[in-house]
């Protein structure tokens, strides 16, 4: 459910694996070029789709006989959404978040929100989250991913059903931390992002990646993630993947941040989703409510409202704690 950059890409590794696939695109036009020519050009320019990925814009035709339904919209169109969808899905199905952003107000996290806009239980609820910038993936290059869900079975099947020969999915149980990993790793992307605009080298990054890590940890293990989750590939691994490369659209905000652009002209410049910008403020809020100190996501909230010049980041990554590695 979204034709978007991750979307097709998922729909693509999926119908590679040998399973039938469709995809829902909110445009005609978009689900017209998939069926008619097989390529999403707007969203992975150069990629030949599968012969055997249709597309339809129609709601009740790409969710009829669904056994498994992967979410691919941004995150602040979830719950509207899912609120239309919500009559058309087959009982019993599996509902996959592919999404790594918090509901803005709210503050919730993906499998919360589509237990509450859908009324499913939370054992349906599945989140598949790793180093998985899109357009690799499209290409065929070999990546890896985690799928948690709170049922063991629907996890392992998720991760059959979306695995082929160049992607591979792991299983865990933990849903909070694999969920809040991806999250959270998009705030340390835009701090990468904006020091990378700066001009700043290695050291200045390295620093901010291995700090940030530990602000996502101390926030994650804080709504009861397990500490290991944000060392794999859904916490560490996945800010590697965003932090280190151009392709990532919250490290290319941050650069203009960095640059010296501003929060409009950032969003008007991106024309594809940077979950970072809407997710800061929700954390920031849980974060201030259980007493958590995060030095370098409060710069990157301080430098996307303009109340910090770029130019200042990074001058207080001292406070992210006492002591720098945690037991
Ligand atoms: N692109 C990537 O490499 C990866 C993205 N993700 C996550 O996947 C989620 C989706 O991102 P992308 O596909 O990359 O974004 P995108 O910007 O490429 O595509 C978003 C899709 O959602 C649709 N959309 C926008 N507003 C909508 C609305 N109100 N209702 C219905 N559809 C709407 C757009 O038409 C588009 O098809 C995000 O949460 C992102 O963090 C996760 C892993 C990798
Ligand atoms: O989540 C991603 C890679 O794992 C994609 O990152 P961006 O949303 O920053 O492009």
């Amino acid at each position: 459910m979204g034709a978007g950059s991750w979307g097709t890409t998922i729909a693509k590794v999926i119908a590679d694996g040998g399973c039938d696939v469709m995809l829902y695109s909110r445009r005609e036009e978009v689900a017209q070029e998939i069926n008619e020519s097989h390529r999403n050009g707007d969203y992975l320019p150069g990629i030949q789709l599968p012969p055997g990925l249709f597309a339809t814009s129609d709601v009740a035709t790409a969710l009829q006989g669904a056994e498994q339904i992967y979410l691919a919209v941004p995150a602040q169109t979830l719950r509207e959404n899912l609120e239309v969808w919500r009559e058309f899905i087959p009982k019993g199905a599996t509902l996959v978040s592919l999404i790594k952003g918090l509901e803005q107000g709210s503050g919730l996290r993906m499998s919360q929100v589509m237990v509450e806009a859908t009324g499913l239980p939370i054992e349906q609820m599945a989140v598949v989250s790793g180093p998985n910038l899109a357009l690799e993936i499209a290409k065929g290059e070999p990546a890896a991913s985690v799928c948690a869900c709170p049922d063991v079975e629907r996890a392992n099947e998720v991760a059959r059903t979306c695995s082929s020969d160049y992607f591979t999915v792991f299983t865990n149980h933990d849903l909070i931390g694999t969920e809040l990993g991806g999250v959270l790793k998009n705030l340390i992307a835009v701090a990468i992002g904006i020091v990378n605009g700066l001009g700043y080298g290695q050291n200045t990054k390295a620093s901010i990646m291995t700090r940030g890590l530990a602000e996502i940890t101390k926030f994650a293990v804080a709504h009861g993630a397990r500490r290991r989750t944000l060392f794999g590939l859904a916490g560490l691994g996945d800010l590697i993947a965003t932090s280190e490369s151009s392709l990532s659209r919250n490290f290319r905000a941050g650069e203009m941040l960095g640059r010296g652009y501003t929060k409009k002209e950032v969003l008007k410049r991106l024309l594809q989703t940077a979950e970072g910008l809407s997710s800061v403020a929700p954390v920031l809020k849980i974060a201030a409510e259980k007493g958590i100190e995060m030095p370098i996501v409060t710069q990157v909230s301080d430098v996307i409202e303009g109340r910090m010049r770029a130019g200042d980041f990074g001058r207080q990554l001292n406070l992210a704690d006492d002591v720098e590695v945690e037991s």
